[in-house]
């Protein structure tokens, strides 16, 4: 808190200042209240405590109200982004009082007004945005079974609207992945929850679809939202409703920036569940980092709006290819002409994107304007160095010619270096305005009247070191050293006495004085004004300035695309009409670039052929021997495809696809007290409910989560399902060795395996796909390579044997994929059966090496 401030209020609750926070504060009971005074910001009563502990500030107390003291802390106006920025992380939201009358004429205390509420969803701030990624705010509600979406980046500026069923509604969360969700107090949907997304509760009121069509139409300034063909999605609508009004009270002004509206259907988009988000690495690792991923891999973006559109391109490919292939078509063209020259351009790009959006909001900062100038001035230079024969970049070229308007304002109004804000001046031009030049004139010719003025005084008074000068407590005033003080004529008013020095005043001095110094205030006042009608003036020009910004995102996307594409070796893909995954000479992009930085070997290029024929591969071999890595390059690579992007392959022909599904790994989400094996099966469950013909599934070592039989006995008949009902395109990777027998009884399905080769009692991997099913596993070479003890291993590599000869000899071979099962189907020799209860009572994953060790013995034993 201002000391100062703090002194002079006076704060019992019936104080005005208090009555006035205290009203504020009614409007905004669940945000902390951030009440201008002065210099600094203060909270009070539980705000502040609240403050205290997010913030570590410290809590001070003053005056009394209901007998208790008033419980306050502060934070400086010049730290407020830090706190803000620490505050937004934390989910809470801020809402910013500012003194909005004038401090000098207010009788009382003076006006303050909530200016802006500040939540995760609608920063508009740049400091507080990350720079590569928009903060979407977004709005769920329920209407029967359907469930109605509406979101909004406030710095972009386009409202998406969407509905889909309870199962799909997951998937969207992931790929909207918003900063805030606003949900209906009354009904919180349990997958918002379980995302664990920060939701901000809105009255149920505001979820009204009548009142939603409406908020829509006024803010598109259409009469019907016939033309988005959106008027049958009442239910998005609905939340239409809800985000609008709140996104208007956070600003605290209408949303002039937003208007356009697309409505994106669920079966318009390939399904990307979240658990394929996560098990392809697209934005996130495993781990949570956000590289090495697929989007830090692609990412190569000169502006952080190309970064935003890339990842936007990333998270919602389409299922219609148009658009892919126009996008194949420009980096084709880029790569052909060259993009370097491009690219070097964009460096000096501003992001237009949100300028235009902070423009509409009013928030613009005079350095943005002069980015916005000369990102203007670069264009026609930008613009050459586009290449020819692709329409999409054409249409690129269009968005570019930006009204003239804009540029000739900028450099008319606005300084060549402005001040960083507006409240310290020289951010106007001059020349812009006569008023404001003559303004400054008088503050300009200060120097030489106080020149001329010392010259005069000095020969008036015969002391030849007399100094007229000026500073910003002070004000004007003339200098005498003590020595020469008794020469000062009669006229001279003592303003200060200083050790060495006395400043004096003089009638004349003092006119001067109060002539430069309200020329100085009225120059800056002038200046915000005319800040302000630049500003209106800009607003007219929103939609060149909009789609200029994604004119710019689309190009920098591209060329980094063509730069990736070049510098990694990737091919343009194909599409055909027919049912196909044809890739020659695939590889995975992210293993390959590890590989490489960490000098760790070539990266081994795979084929996969999969078509209405053959629609499943049964893929064997040891562990780390490069099944996983082959299953996501495929997935990555039908998603490359499909985003636009040309593709780690020598060549690639893709039918349709409709979805991605993974199974993948098994990571315990215990926080939704889901078992390991539980979740394996919730996810093997959703995929074989939803996956068609069109779909990718890859299924990596289903059923190992449960014991051997149970888990045998899944594997197959999820595998019998996918290739007999949903006849989905799968990649089914197992360590089930009855598993090859699939192929013999399934027409669709074919045998495949990773090499490795067996050189003394040490393996090597091959990483290289080969036909036919694995001859064996070889998981004890691979303990052995990771530092098992030796006599562990030769001992397992001893029980190893004994399994397999009694195997050989004594079990019956069992009919995985017959259906129904019989009533006892497993008869196996008592002997086998002791030794394989004892097997299955293992769990490796539990136990150290010496238990491992005891187990082993104990095996040993019952073969005996
Ligand atoms: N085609 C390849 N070329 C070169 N190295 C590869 C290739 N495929 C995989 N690798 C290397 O092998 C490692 C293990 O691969 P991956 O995880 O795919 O094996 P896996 O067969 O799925 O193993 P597990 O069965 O234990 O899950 C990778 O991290 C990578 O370093």
């Amino acid at each position: 808190m201002s000391q100062a401030a703090a002194a002079s209020a006076d704060f019992s609750a019936h104080t005005p200042v208090m009555q006035q926070y205290l009203r504020l504060k009614s409007a905004h009971p669940d945000d902390l209240v951030f009440f201008r005074m002065g210099d600094f910001y203060e909270v009070f009563y539980d705000d502040a405590r609240k403050a205290n502990q997010l913030l570590d500030i410290t809590l001070t107390t003053r005056g009394q109200s209901g007998g208790e003291p008033v419980v306050m802390a502060g934070v400086p106006v010049h730290a407020l982004e830090s706190y803000l920025a620490k505050l937004i992380k934390l989910g809470v939201a801020v809402a910013i009082a500012e003194q909005v009358g004038d401090v000098a004429t207010s009788k009382g205390p003076v006006e303050r007004k909530i200016v802006r509420v500040v939540t995760p969803g609608t920063v508009t701030d740049s400091e507080l945005l990350a720079d590569k990624q928009d903060s979407v705010l977004l709005a769920v509600t329920t209407q029967g079974k359907t469930f109605g979406l509406a979101w909004l980046s406030l710095t972009q500026g386009q409202i998406g609207l969407s509905e889909c069923k309870e199962a799909e509604l997951p998937s969207w969360l992931a790929r909207l992945a918003p900063a805030e969700v606003l949900v209906d107090r009354e009904r919180q949907p349990g997958a918002v929850l379980v995302a664990r997304l920060p939701v901000t509760n809105r009255p149920s009121w505001q979820f009204d679809s009548q009142l939603g069509a409406r908020k829509l139409c006024e803010q598109l300034g259409v009469a019907s939202l016939a033309g988005f063909n959106a008027q049958e999605l009442t239910a998005a609508q609905a939340a239409a409703a809800a985000l609008l009004s709140f996104a208007e009270h956070t600003q605290g002004r209408a949303l002039a920036h937003v208007k356009s509206l697309q409505v994106q259907r669920s079966s318009e988009l390939l399904d990307l569940p979240p658990a394929s988000q996560r098990n392809l690495e697209l934005t996130q690792t495993l781990r949570g980092e956000t590289s090495p991923t697929l989007l830090s891999l692609l990412d190569s973006c000169r502006t952080g709006m190309g970064s935003r559109a890339l990842r936007q391109w990333l998270l919602h490919p389409k299922r219609e290819r148009a658009e892919a292939m126009a996008r194949h078509g420009a980096i084709d063209a880029l790569m052909r002409s060259g993009f370097e020259r491009l690219r070097d351009s964009l460096r000096h790009v501003s992001d237009v994107e949100r300028i235009a959006a902070r423009i509409a909001l009013r928030q613009v900062r005079p350095r943005e304007l002069t980015g916005l100038r000369a990102t203007l001035q670069a264009l026609p230079q930008l613009q050459a160095t586009l290449p020819a024969g692709s329409p999409l970049i054409d249409q690129m070229a269009e968005g570019l010619r930006a009204s003239p308007h804009i540029e000739e304002l900028l450099r008319h109004a606005i300084a060549e270096e402005p001040a960083v804000l507006m409240r310290d001046g020289g951010v106007i031009a001059t020349g812009f305005d006569a008023e404001l030049d003559e303004l400054r004139g008088i503050q300009n010719n200060c120097d030489a009247f106080l020149l001329d003025l010392e010259t005069r005084e000095r020969a008036r008074t015969a002391i030849a070191n007399l100094r007229v000068q000026y500073n910003k407590v002070h004000g004007f005033y003339i200098e005498v050293t003590q020595g020469q003080v008794d020469k000062v004529p009669m006229d001279y008013q003592r303003r200060q006495t200083l050790k060495n020095a006395e400043r004096y005043i003089t009638p004349e001095l003092k006119a001067f004085e109060d002539k430069a110094l309200s020329a100085n205030e009225r120059a800056l006042a002038r200046e915000k004004y005319l800040y302000e009608l630049v500003i209106d003036q800009l607003n007219e020009e929103l939609q060149p300035l909009t789609r200029l910004g994604r004119a710019l995102a689309s190009l920098d996307a591209l060329a980094a695309l063509a730069e990736r594409a070049a510098t990694l070796n990737w091919c343009r893909p194909e599409f055909v009409s027919q049912p196909c995954i044809e890739i020659l000479g695939g590889r995975h992009p992210v293993v390959e670039m590890r590989l490489r930085e960490t000098g760790a070997g070539e990266f081994m290029a795979n084929d996969c052929r999969l078509d209405a024929r053959t629609r499943m591969l049964v893929i064997t071999g040891p562990n780390m021997g490069g099944k996983s890595t082959f299953m996501r390059q495929v997935a990555l690579i039908a998603l490359l495809a499909a985003i636009g992007s040309f593709v780690p392959a020598t060549s690639c022909r893709l039918g349709p696809i409709d979805a991605i599904h993974t199974r993948i790994g098994a990571a315990d989400d215990l926080a939704n007290a889901q078992s390991t094996f539980m979740m394996e099966m919730t996810e093997a469950a959703a995929i074989l409910h939803s996956a068609t013909d069109a779909s990718l599934v890859l299924m990596d070592e289903i059923g190992r989560g449960t014991s051997t039989f149970d888990g045998l006995a899944l594997a197959g008949a999820i595998a019998s399902h996918l290739h007999d009902k949903c006849k989905a395109f799968t990649l089914f990777a197992t360590h089930y060795f009855e598993l090859t027998e699939f192929p013999t009884k399934h027409s669709q399905a074919s045998n495949c395996h990773v090499g490795a080769a067996e050189s003394g009692d040490d393996i090597v991997f091959l990483h290289e796909i080969q036909p036919g099913p694995a001859s064996r596993s070889y998981g004890v070479q691979v303990a052995r390579l990771a530092g098992m003890p030796t006599s562990l291993v030769r001992q397992a590599r001893a029980t190893l044997e004994a399994l397999e000869n009694k195997a050989s000899e004594g079990v019956q071979q069992i009919d995985l994929f017959a259906a129904p099962p019989p009533e006892n189907p497993v008869a196996v020799a008592a002997e086998t059966h002791a030794l394989l209860d004892a097997v299955h009572d293992l769990d490796p994953d539990a136990m150290t090496p010496r238990e491992a060790l005891e187990a082993l013995y104990r095996l040993k034993t019952l073969t005996k």
